[in-house]
């Protein structure tokens, strides 16, 4: 079963009018993975796809989405998928990738129908490409590290980037994941924007009462999102994103927009945040 929901682009000044429940109906991507479905949120940031595919031991397959106008998915898109489940398959253009827990495949534009299989929770990120740049398994081995923060500031962490220019070619979408050291509760402190950019988060690897306080807003407007294991935050490119763990977790981020530069952030130091 295949089910695609629109997300509609919000304006500033219109998200800090909203409630909890508006800013959850707007931001928070809930229900992503459900038992032998493919769940995808088509967003109208950069175009921006987010999703799950679980096959249970079966075989889920995405072929053709309706709102993208084109006869296949990946016609005129770029894909990258994470499995943060057990072991499973993915399968396109006569390929089998074999991804374990962690594992990231970059499929490229033009590619054709995607069968996932086996035991995998499949993460589904995809955004438009103009070039088709080779489809890649990239493993925990082939990631490049960035180890970002400090005990004293609660935010130490290790960036683990996938789909990054320093690893391979991709369009406009750049994805990898971020975890947290023991004791360190704090990601993407200081915070930054990016308005060449959106992002999303897709927050993972949490115990089931663990949650993380996801920050966002104008950094003189916030706002949070309480997140729960295996659900997302959408970033607007005007949005801060940032989060405070109780428990471990580790995210997915994945961006996409006018450029593929991940150093290219403004950033806004805690003082200057209401
Ligand atoms: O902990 C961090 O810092 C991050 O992981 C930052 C994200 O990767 C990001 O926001 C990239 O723009
Ligand atoms: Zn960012």
């Amino acid at each position: 079963m295949l089910s695609v929901e629109t997300r509609h682009a919000i304006h500033p000044a219109q998200a800090k009018t909203m409630d909890s429940a508006a800013l959850r109906a707007n931001f928070l991507a809930q229900d992503l993975f459900r038992d032998g479905e493919i769940r995808l949120i088509y967003t109208h940031y950069d175009r921006f796809v987010m999703g799950g595919a679980v096959p249970v031991g079966g075989q889920l397959s995405l072929a053709k989405v309706a709102e993208t106008g084109t006869e296949t998915f990946l016609e005129r898109r770029e894909m990258g998928i994470v499995n943060i489940g057990e072991t499973g398959t993915v399968r396109c253009d006569g390929e089998a990738h074999e991804m374990g827990r962690g594992d990231v495949l970059y499929l490229g534009m033009g590619s054709g129908e995607i069968t996932f299989e086996g035991h995998g929770r499949f993460y589904i990120t995809s955004a438009p490409a103009h070039a088709a740049f080779p489809s890649r398994l990239i493993t925990l081995a082939d990631c490049k590290e960035v180890k970002l923060g400090d005990p004293a500031n609660s935010n130490q962490r290790t960036i683990k980037q996938f789909i990054h220019p320093q690893v391979m070619e991709s369009c406009q979408l750049i994805l990898g994941y971020t975890s947290l050291e023991e004791g360190s509760v704090w990601n993407t402190i200081p915070s930054h924007i990016h308005d060449r950019r959106m992002e999303a988060y897709l927050y993972w690897g949490m115990e089931e009462e663990a949650r993380v306080l996801h920050l966002m807003g104008e950094p003189q407007e916030t706002r949070h999102l309480f997140v729960a294991n295996e659900q997302g935050a959408i970033s607007p490119p005007w949005s801060i994103h940032s989060g405070a763990g109780i428990g471990k977790y580790t995210f997915i981020w994945a961006m996409a927009g006018d450029n593929i530069d991940y150093t290219d952030m403004d950033f806004i130091q805690p003082k200057d945040i209401i």
